[in-house]
C-alpha cells in the first residue's frame, strides 16, 4: 500500500471546519484509485475506519467485490460554508441546477444573526422551490437550538443536522419539535451525522428516536458495505455526504449512493464538494452537473498528483499514519493466514 501511496494538498475556495487546505492519501490500487483521508486532528483508532474503506474501495470487500450499483445520477445539494452572506451567490454558482443546499450554522466566533444572513441569502438565491438544509455539527445546545430554528423556520428548513452535540440532547430537542410543530403543521427533522460516523455504535441514534434521518460517510463509516449494513439496520432514511474528499474519495461515496435501495435516500445527497476544492487529482473531476453526479469513477492524472504533492513532511506524517492504522486493523481482523 505504501508504494502506492500519493499524499496531495489541495487549498479550498473557502474555509471549511476550521480547514484551508485538504490533505489525501490516493492510492494507485488494482481496482482503481482509492482514497484514505481522515482529518489530521483525528486519532488512530477513528483513522483506522477510513483505512478500511480505502482498502475496500481499492482492494475490493471481503469478496474481492464492491456492492453493485443500482443508479447511474445521483442528484447532490450544494455546500455553503459559514462564510459573509455577500460570498453566498459565489459558492452557490459553483453547483450549477443544484435546488437543495446544506448551510453551515453556529460556526465558532460567529452569530445567530450571521447564520440567519446566510441563510437569507441562500433563499433568496435559490427561489422559493429550493430545498434548504442546515449544518450546526454539533455547536448549539438544546435550548439554543430551539431558538436559532425557530428563527430559521421562516426560511422552511428541510432538516437541521446535528444542531446538538450529544443523543440524549438531540431526542430531547426534536421530542421539543415535535411539540411545537403539532400547533403549525409540520416540525422541523433532525439529522444525524457526527453522532453516526463518530459513535462506537453508528445505529444507536436510530434505536434513541432520537432523529429523522442519518447522513452517512463511507470512509468515517469503515466502507460501502459496512455503511450499507448499517442503513439497513437503522432503518432510517439516509443522505449520503462527502467527507470533503478529491474526486476519488468522493467516487467512494457515489458508488454507496448508487448501491442503495430505492426507497433509502431523502433527496439529494452532499457530495458535490469537489466543487469547494481549488483543484483536484483528475482531469474529469466528479463536479455536478445539472445538479447530479454522474456515478463514475475518475481516473488520477499522474501530473496532477505531481502538481500537487504534499511536502516531504507530510508526505511522511501520512504513511507513518496508515501504518499505525493498519496495524489497528489487522489486531481486530486477523487476515487468514496470518
Ligand atoms: O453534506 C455536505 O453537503 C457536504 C459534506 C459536509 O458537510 C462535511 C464535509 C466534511 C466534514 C464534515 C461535513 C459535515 O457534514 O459535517
Ligand atoms: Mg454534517
Amino acid at each position: 500500500m505504501l508504494d502506492r501511496a500519493r499524499v496531495v494538498a489541495i487549498p479550498l475556495r473557502a474555509r471549511f471546519r476550521g480547514v484551508t487546505e485538504r490533505e489525501a492519501v490516493i492510492f494507485d490500487a488494482p481496482g482503481g484509485a482509492s482514497e484514505f483521508s481522515p482529518f489530521t486532528e483525528y486519532g488512530d483508532a477513528e483513522a483506522a475506519h477510513w483505512l478500511a474503506a480505502a482498502i475496500e474501495f481499492g482492494w475490493g470487500g471481503a469478496d474481492g467485490e464492491l456492492p453493485p450499483i443500482r443508479r447511474d445520477r445521483i442528484p447532490v445539494n450544494a455546500t455553503v460554508p459559514a462564510v459573509p452572506a455577500e460570498d453566498v451567490a459565489g459558492i452557490l454558482a459553483r453547483f450549477p441546477g443544484c435546488r437543495t443546499a446544506k448551510v453551515k450554522v453556529a460556526e465558532r466566533g460567529q452569530s445567530l444573526a450571521d447564520d440567519l444572513a446566510r441563510v437569507r441569502a441562500v433563499r433568496a438565491t435559490l427561489g422559493d422551490e429550493g430545498r434548504i438544509r442546515v449544518d450546526a455539527n454539533g455547536g448549539w445546545s438544546v435550548a439554543e437550538a430551539e431558538t436559532a430554528l425557530a428563527a430559521l423556520s421562516g426560511f422552511d428548513l428541510d432538516y437541521a443536522e446535528q444542531p446538538c452535540a450529544s443523543i440524549p440532547e438531540l431526542a430531547e430537542l426534536r421530542s421539543r419539535l415535535r411539540a411545537a410543530g403539532r400547533q403549525r403543521g409540520r416540525p422541523i427533522r433532525i439529522a444525524a451525522d457526527e453522532s453516526v460516523r463518530k459513535a462506537e455504535d453508528p445505529v444507536a441514534v436510530a434505536r434513541a428516536g432520537a432523529a429523522d434521518l442519518l447522513v452517512v460517510k463511507a470512509q468515517p463509516l469503515g466502507g460501502i458495505a459496512r455503511t450499507l449494513g448499517l442503513v439497513a439496520e437503522a432503518g432510517l432514511p439516509v443522505v449520503v455526504s462527502s467527507a470533503l474528499e478529491t474526486s476519488v474519495g468522493i467516487a467512494m461515496g457515489l458508488h454507496l449512493a448508487a448501491a442503495l435501495p430505492d426507497d433509502a435516500l431523502d433527496g439529494a445527497c452532499g457530495l458535490g464538494t469537489a466543487a469547494l476544492l481549488t483543484g483536484d487529482v483528475t482531469p474529469e473531476p466528479l463536479l455536478p452537473r445539472h445538479g447530479a453526479l454522474e456515478v463514475r469513477r475518475p481516473r488520477p492524472d499522474p501530473e496532477l498528483l505531481d502538481r500537487r504533492a504534499a511536502s516531504p513532511e507530510r508526505e511522511r506524517w501520512w504513511l507513518d499514519r496508515i501504518a499505525r492504522c493498519h496495524a489497528i486493523l489487522s489486531q481486530a481482523d486477523p487476515q487468514p493466514g496470518g
